[in-house]
């Protein structure tokens, strides 16, 4: 089945072929296809007894964005009559950079099987270091990851961080934690825990093997803020008993503790405070009829719009956030890493919507998909309003200037291209029944 391309262009309107840069002497720039060859592949193929052809439709969902890279993709078959699947390896590896060992990092990210982790992972894989993900697969899943599996750089330990943990290593991303609201809310104990016992481990490991160490803290540490847009100097207001404590507070005390063994043991930090972001692989799971998907924002407007349900705005939709495309994240993650920057660092897109103006821009981005795609609707999704969740913060948008000056980094992708490819991904994941 032949398929026309997807152009993807930036927010200068030029066409985005690549991710990522070569800067603070660490060149983290891969193909886009090779990237989305690796989140967009199929996660099976289907057969169907009465076609011959059976692959055809998910394959040339893919094709328009990962091309001529199926060579590397996985064969599992599908059988519709007994609802089962049979999983095979990949016959090959997507080819990974090799580096010489000089330039080799030895990579441990913990949530590395996690939705911003295995994008990380990808990222890092293809640029050809060695990779170690610890991940207790309480909200991450194997299979976001599970194409490097076997691959010699590769390597995947299931593994709670707060328990201690001992490697070589160069570089730590400590990422481990619950980070959308109803899952850090489902065990506020254990995610508090996981902020403050992780991140001891993860610091005392960076303090033991000289290693690097990058903590994924939060736009959640400014609370719901009184300063506006949020910039690094701003101490906060969180309501430090509320149900987003145990996230908010979690993160500002991991921070203490990162800055702390900075300044007693002399561990190299690195404090991304990461808004809003999506993108594929954010995880949507189906909870209940009164608040169906349990996943960001983002996701279950996708997902709702897709399946024709109903969009789910909290409040009055008015409350506001900025999203930035996981790409532009892993992009800033990585430039901090390699930079001089300890101090924290904003990474997040400037452009704000309220919620209930992006509910409408997610449902025009749908049906301009299906559109596209020849899809009929027998209606337009109706967006409606549900009861605002405790402390949900009212605005929200981050001073980028500081990521700016120090890391030249600046995010790429506009929101409307981002969720091009997000509606993409979840209407070929709903196609493979994986929705
Ligand atoms: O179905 C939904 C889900 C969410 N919302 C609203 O949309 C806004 C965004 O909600 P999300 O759950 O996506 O994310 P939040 O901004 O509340 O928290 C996020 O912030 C920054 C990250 O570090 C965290 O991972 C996450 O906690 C909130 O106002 C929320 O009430 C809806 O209107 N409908």
């Amino acid at each position: 089945m032949s398929v026309s391309p997807i152009h993807t262009v930036d927010k200068n309107g030029d066409e985005i072929t690549t991710v990522g840069f070569n800067r603070f002497g660490f060149d983290c720039e891969v193909s886009l296809d090779v990237l989305r060859s690796l989140y967009l592949r199929p996660h099976y193929a289907v057969l169907n007894e009465h076609s011959d052809d059976a692959d055809a439709e998910p394959l040339a969902q893919h094709a328009k964005f990962s091309q001529s890279l199926t060579a590397y993709q996985s064969k599992s078959i599908f059988h519709p009559e007994t609802n089962s699947i049979s999983y095979t390896t990949l016959t090959r590896f997507t080819p990974v950079k090799l580096l010489p060992p000089s330039q080799r990092k030895r990579v441990l990210i913990t949530g590395g099987a996690g939705f911003v982790g295995s994008h990380l992972v990808d990222r890092l894989m293809l640029l050809g270091h060695e990779v170690t993900v610890l991940d207790n697969f309480f909200t991450g899943s194997k299979t976001t990851v599970n194409h490097w599996i076997g691959h010699p750089n590769f390597e995947m330990v299931r593994h709670d961080v707060v328990e201690p943990f001992m490697i070589e290593c160069d570089q730590i991303y400590h990422l481990a934690c619950p980070a959308s609201p109803p899952h850090y809310q489902f065990n506020a104990v254990k995610t508090i825990k996981t902020s403050f016992m992780g991140t001891l481990n993860m610091l005392g490991l960076a303090k033991r093997t000289k290693a690097r160490f990058l903590i994924t803290s939060t736009s959640e540490v400014y609370g719901d803020p009184e300063v506006h847009p949020q910039h690094e100097e701003y101490w906060g207001h969180v309501n430090p008993i509320g149900p987003r404590a145990c996230y908010d507070e979690g993160k500002r005390v991991a921070e203490t503790l990162t800055y702390g063994f900075q300044r007693q043991d002399g561990v190299e930090v690195r404090v991304a405070r990461i808004f809003n972001t999506y993108g594929p692989r954010s995880k949507v799971q189906y909870i209940s009829e009164v608040n169906p998907y349990d996943g960001r924002v983002v996701s279950n407007f996708i997902v709702q719009a897709l399946k024709g349900e109903d969009m789910t705005v909290y409040g009055d939709g008015k409350q506001t956030r900025s999203f930035q495309y996981i790409h532009d994240l892993i992009d800033g993650l990585i430039a901090l890493m390699n930079s001089d920057e300890s101090r924290p660092v904003n990474i997040g897109n400037g452009d704000e919507f309220t919620i209930g103006e992006f509910a409408e821009l997610v449902r025009d981005i749908v049906e301009k998909v299906q559109d596209e795609d020849g899809v009929k609707r027998d209606h337009r999704v109706n967006i409606v309003y549900k009861p605002m969740p405790t402390d949900d913060p009212q605005m929200r948008r981050p001073d980028t200037t500081r990521a700016k000056e120090s890391l030249q980094w600046q995010p790429r992708w506009t929101v409307r291209m981002g969720l091009e490819e997000m509606v993409r991904y979840y209407k070929a994941k709903m196609a493979e029944g994986n929705l």
